[in-house]
């Protein structure tokens, strides 16, 4: 096992080298917040941020390094055996695969990693989805000594939910809010009046340096945070009724493994694991 650089210690380190740039930096009067997590706050956080390059999904890991437990948030199927592996590396234990919400462009890794490690899989209650546990606006997910609380943040799916982090002023935003985006509102009881709602009372009232993890990014970008997306957002910086207009007017493709994806991520933690896999 090799012991991994604490994200903590790594960001610290970082952040100590380009303080000075950060506290004077200001651009478009936005306050840029160069770290990942509150260099102040609490050492014993392990964070990577995984890619699935296919469906362009960003799967998180977080880890208590005191404890050793950890969680997979929106682990995407063909990479399962890649996120596990590095759970292994680092000497963690998963304790809950969990969903942002029931993805309809690619296949949950969820069922596979409770099948590999007895983790348990977490998907909200209004999902609808089959899941070991349901969570619902408020709950808390807890991994050692961390915890995070549920957002109910629908509009992109009526299940979607925003796992928010205060201890490190960190919200991981699924398809709700993207980089400079949202999430499609057309399908899967899309609603873009509900989504213009959740992301202006639940997302954009954090605190404006609250750094945004998405669950996609098509353009290679990985974070953004709540101020900056509250100024520069094309879509959601607009009015209800501009919003609606562009959203009931993307003309996006239907994600290419649809057919595929939504009948095995309604019940994410029973049969979603690779027929090979099934025979051993
Ligand atoms: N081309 C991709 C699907 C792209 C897409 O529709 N993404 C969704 C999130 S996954 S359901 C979305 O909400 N996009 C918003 C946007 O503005 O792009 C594929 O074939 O999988």
């Amino acid at each position: 096992m090799v012991k991994p650089v604490e994200s903590q210690d790594y960001f610290t380190t970082i952040y100590k080298i380009i303080k000075e740039q950060v506290t004077m930096s200001k651009f478009n009067g936005v306050k840029i917040v160069s770290r990942y997590f509150s260099p102040s706050g609490e050492k014993n956080l392990i964070f990577r941020q995984f890619f699935d390059h296919i469906s362009s999904t960003y799967t998180y890991l977080l880890g208590c390094a005191k404890t050793r437990e950890c969680i997979l948030i929106d682990p995407v199927l063909e990479q399962v055996k890649r996120d596990f592996q590095v759970t292994q590396d680092l000497g963690l234990k998963l304790k809950y695969a969990v969903n942002t919400h029931m993805h309809a462009d690619h296949v949950t890794g969820t069922g596979y990693l409770r099948a590999l490690s007895g983790c348990k899989t977490i998907i909200s209650k209004t999902s609808r989805a089959q899941a070991d546990i349901h969570v619902e606006e408020n709950d808390s997910i807890c991994f050692g000594d961390h915890e995070l609380k549920v957002l109910s943040t629908p509009g992109h799916t009526n299940g979607c939910v925003t796992y928010y982090f205060p201890s490190q002023g960190v919200a991981f935003t699924g398809d709700a809010l993207l980089i400079r985006g949202c999430g499609r509102t057309d399908f899967q009881e899309g609603d873009p009046k509900i989504l213009y709602k959740s992301v202006h009372s639940k997302i954009f009232t954090l605190p404006e340096s609250t750094l945004l993890f998405p669950a996609h990014d098509y353009k290679g970008m990985m974070c953004t945070s709540v101020e900056e997306e509250k100024k520069f957002n094309p879509r959601l910086t607009k009015s209800e009724q501009e919003f609606v207009e562009i959203m009931n007017n993307l003309n996006l493709a239907y994600p290419q493994q649809i057919d595929r994806a939504l009948p095995a991520n309604r019940v994410c933690g029973i049969y979603d694991i690779p027929n090979e896999e099934k025979k051993n």
